[in-house]
């Protein structure tokens, strides 16, 4: 085989060297036929928006440099429906697929935002550019504890933020429920043994106990929750005294008869609104009928309150499942004060989490938050089951369905055949703002929900005025929109990167250009992210630049403009994070800066997570061991090393197993995930006498490696030797701690499953999982695609006739989002990726010829040439090639068939 070097052949590229744009697009791509896609939307064509005149810059702050104005139409846009309360009288439940323009979202009025405070900043250096290569995407999802992520990782996500748990779940909502018990009002009244509302159970005497050991621990100690215990008591402090029989009489008779009249009479009680918004009652109403329901409301909306409210009146417990810590924090945090809230979290020790348990078995936690993965763990599933009633509430339900821009697999436990055969649900509440008609059939039919039970307004709010622009020179265009109406004389900013680095690059540039600006991504740590978002919300700086990191969750209600500096990966991204602007209803305005080269560079990483058969199948082969004796054994497989040896992310292993434990077949049963290797030393007894008395020693000398007088064993090994779970094992180990018998020490986190039935027919198996994994790529890529779509047909395809002008786009870009979620297919593709091209074989060629030790498979291939980072391939060792993401702009399955036939010739060659 010639191979002409140790280097990677980056000097012999048939190719011309890298450009710093990719090549021009296609002259013009097809039409949209925009009247066939109304007719099919039913929708009623938006009137034009009058112009009005746009405020004038505040002379008293003049501009550092001269800058030509953003051309943005003079605003603000005419808002239809300024009146804010939906009639209490509405019964019906409204299913509105189509309905946008239509809707009747209520509580947004036309206020213009005030200019405040345009203080001047810091003198750090300005960058020129932003070396996207050095970048790092940020998704919404946890990031795994201690491990490194490549830049370009697609599932590069946010930290599990570090609270002290303890008070938080426990004592900081105790607080709140304290602080009437101050006034000798709730002290002796509160939720009572059953659950209800009311006098007795001695509800007072625990809170005021919990309240004095949350007061010795000191402030330092308990940082996160009182900042929460605080707020609520200065806010609780000025509201009015509620007393407490009259909150029982209005909690009874709502409970007796869940009238209009009632519920709006304790909507008032506890929150002092005079009405419902749009949807809120009739979701409520079915709550309390304990019939399940789907609700699909904007960002804004006021979902919590859809669970919050028929919690006060319900017995029994509500159980709200939230896909991230942060949100659950932001969720109790926000929970009124006559609701007492709990949290269990993977960050709390099993004591915190035990302790929580036994707050809620004695009454004292009405809605309790966790996570999904909470329903491996059998303390917390015995402890539910055995409550009378629960009321369950899935926040951010569209991660229950893989066709969602955030599946989460772990989501995919709460079906309801598991939860009608685990838990004494009464109901389920599935809450989403972004869910296509694909993830609303995937959510429905996973709990098992009529579509008579979906309640459905418009998934966008009507306040928000939609820019876009083609970037020329980005940080410069951004400095231009800053400085221009109307975005000048907004107070309150969020501009989304998807890069880590590019958020403190151009928080450094709007300071140097005296926009006050804090960045905010998961790499800085959760003490500054929570300073910067404490700064944010009380305007002591005007603009945040964060990825996605920051915003679930996030409740400020007078954000009055969010910039997209670089295009969201999906329509739903889009929505929700334009969704945090404009919650007081205000007029607020949302830019989207467009180009195609981060079209193409995200496009690229919407592939990271496939597989091919051949790694499934391996996989597979691993998972059920060629043992006879399998069935009910417990085995694991130690993260790290499995994903590199698969070359499968963590999340794709944790999907697939999920899969088959969820799937047609349950073919095993995952358990928590564990440390599976341990080292352990003896202290007191020599290990041959311990082992005479404990059994557990007989079988961890029998099954260890003695490496200098250290016992090395594998957990699982030694637990089914025992017949015992992982988890007893490493109970009766810690006793043995506690005695001073033995110290150990644990490590390589591994996901842990038992075998319930091994597979007969592997390959049609891994051809079944490669076939499903495949489609959520490819509905990954088709949700990045309509993103880019919306944009490109904004600017380069709107014929202005719906009320578009300059680079305000409203009336196209909300048909776009309404088409999109109502499942309508967009025949208008403007088809931006190359589908060839003539230097692609002959760039493999050398690629192969220079890399002849190394072993590829056609989507490793595809993936470095994209410039894909992967477990087995990381940027670290690959990012160096000058083949590096060098065909981003080519389709990446023809990139992966270019390397299939250059691989059979490489190989076929090589065997001669
Ligand atoms: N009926 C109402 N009248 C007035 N304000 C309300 C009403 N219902 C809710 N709100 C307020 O609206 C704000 C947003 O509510 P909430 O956080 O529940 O929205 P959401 O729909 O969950 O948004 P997101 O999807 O972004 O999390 C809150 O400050 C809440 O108090």
């Amino acid at each position: 085989m010639d191979s002409d070097s140790g280097s990677d052949g980056s000097h012999v590229s048939a190719t011309p060297p890298r450009q710093t744009l990719p090549p021009p697009p296609p002259p013009k791509p097809p039409l949209v036929d925009s009247t066939k896609s109304r007719a099919r939307t039913k929708t009623k064509p938006k009137p034009s928006k009058k112009s009005k005149p746009v405020p004038s810059r505040n002379p008293s702050k003049p501009d550092l440099v001269q800058l030509e104005p953003f051309p943005l139409p003079t605003l603000p846009f005419q808002i239809r429906r300024p009146s804010d309360c939906v009639p209490s009288t509405s019964h019906s439940v409204e299913i509105l697929r189509a309905g946008f323009f239509s809707s009747n979202y209520a509580s947004f009025s036309k206020v213009r935002r005030p200019l405040v405070n345009l203080e001047p900043s810091g003198n750090e250096p300005v960058p020129s550019s932003i070396p996207d290569s050095a970048s790092k995407v940020e998704t919404a999802e946890p990031r795994k504890p201690g491990k490194k992520q490549h830049p370009n990782l697609i599932g590069a996500s946010l930290p599990m933020p570090s609270v002290k748990l303890r008070s938080c779940g426990n004592e900081g909502n105790f607080v709140r429920l304290n602080l009437n018990g101050k006034r000798k009002r709730f002290v002796n009244k509160g939720w009572n043994k059953n659950g209800r509302f009311g006098s007795g159970g001695g509800g007072g005497r625990r809170y005021k106990r919990r309240r004095g050991k949350l007061e010795r621990k000191g402030e330092g100690e308990e940082e996160t929750i009182m900042e929460s215990g605080e707020l609520k008591l200065t806010e609780c402090c000025k509201r009015k005294e509620i007393d407490c029989n009259v909150m029982e009489e209005v909690v009874a008779a709502a409970l007796v008869e869940p009238s209009d009249e009632n519920l709006v009479k304790l909507l008032k009680l506890i929150y002092g609104y005079d009405c419902f918004r749009e949807g809120q009652l009739e979701a409520i109403k079915m709550v309390l009928a304990g019939k399940s329901s789907v609700v699909v409301l904007p960002t804004g909306a006021g979902k919590s309150l859809c669970y919050q409210l028929p919690a006060v009146i319900l017995p029994g417990i509500t159980l709200v499942v939230s896909p991230l810590v942060a949100l659950m924090i932001d969720q109790l945090r926000q929970l009124p004060h006559v609701i007492s809230g709990g949290l269990l979290s993977s960050s709390q020790t099993p004591e915190e989490a035990s302790e929580t348990l036994n707050r809620l078995r004695q009454g004292t936690i009405k809605v309790l938050f966790v996570s999904p993965e909470r329903f491996l763990n059998d303390e917390f599933l015995s402890t539910i089951s055995s409550m009378p009633a629960v009321s369950l509430v899935i926040d951010e339900a569209h991660c229950i369905s893989e066709w969602s821009h955030n599946f989460r697999p772990s989501f995919m436990r709460l079906r309801a055949s598991l939860l009608c055969k685990t838990l004494n649900v009464r109901s389920v509440l599935a809450m989403t703002a972004t869910a296509t008609t694909a993830t609303l059939d995937a959510i429905m039919s996973a709990l098992e929900i009529p579509y008579t039970n979906l309640i459905q307004k418009a998934q966008l709010r009507d306040n928000l005025h939609l820019s876009v622009s083609l970037v020329k020179n980005r940080m410069k265009d951004l400095l231009i929109l800053m400085k221009s109406h109307p975005f000048v004389e907004v107070q309150s900013i969020i501009i989304y990167c998807k890069f880590q680095s590019e958020t403190d690059l151009i928080s450094r540039y709007l300071n140097d250009n005296n926009i006050k600006a804090k960045s905010y991504h998961s790499g800085i740590t959760a003490k500054e992210r929570s300073r910067v978002q404490e700064l944010f919300n009380s305007n002591k700086i005007r603009v945040v630049v964060a990825t996605v990191a920051f915003g679930m969750g996030l409740n400020k209600s007078d954000v009055g403009a969010v910039i997209h500096y670089s295009l969201p990966e999906s329509l739903e991204e889009y929505v929700q994070e334009v969704g945090r602007a404009g919650r007081d209803g205000r007029l607020s305005y949302c830019h989207l800066f467009y180009d195609n080269e981060t079209y193409f560079k995200l496009r690229s990483l919407m592939h990271s997570e496939g597989v091919d058969e051949y790694a499934v199948n391996k996989f597979l082969r691993e998972v059920f061991p060629a043992d006879n004796n399998s069935c009910g054994k417990i085995y694991s497989l130690i993260k790290e090393s499995a994903s590199r040896r698969f070359d499968m992310k963590e999340e794709v292993i944790l999907t697939i197993l999920t899969r088959l434990e969820l799937g047609d077949v349950q073919y095993l049963q995952l358990l928590p995930q564990i440390n599976a290797t341990c080292t352990m030393t003896f202290h007191k007894t020599p290990p041959p006498f311990l082992a005479q008395k404990v059994s557990a020693i007989a079988v961890i000398l029998k099954r260890s490696e003695n490496k200098h007088g250290q016992y090395v064993f594998d957990i699982p090994t030694v637990a089914n030797d025992m017949r015992i779970t992982a988890i007893e094992l490493t109970n009766q180990m810690y006793n043995l701690k506690l005695m001073g018998e033995i110290t150990y020490e644990m490590k390589d986190l591994a996901y842990c499953y038992r075998i319930v039935e091994v597979p007969t027919d592997l390959l049609s198996l891994s051809a079944d999982i490669t076939r499903w994994l495949s489609e959520v790529e490819n509905c990954k890529v088709r949700k990045i695609d309509a993103m880019f779509n919306a944009a490109y047909f904004a600017l380069n395809l709107c014929d202005k006739m719906q009320g578009c002008s300059g680079a305000d786009h409203t009336p196209c870009l909300q048909r776009k989002i309404l088409d999109y979620f109502a499942g309508v297919d967009s025949t208008d593709f403007c088809k931006k990726i190359g589908q060839s091209s003539p230097f692609l074989r002959a760039d493999i060629k050398v690629f192969l010829q220079s890399n002849s030790q190394a072993r590829f498979t056609p989507r490793a291939i595809a993936r470095l040439l994209h410039g894909i980072a992967s477990p087995a391939y990381p940027s670290t060792a690959w990012s160096k090639t000058h083949f590096w993401g060098r065909y981003m702009h080519i389709e990446f399955k023809v990139v992966m068939e270019a390397a299939k036939a250059e691989l059979k010739n490489f190989v076929g060659k090589d065997m001669l």
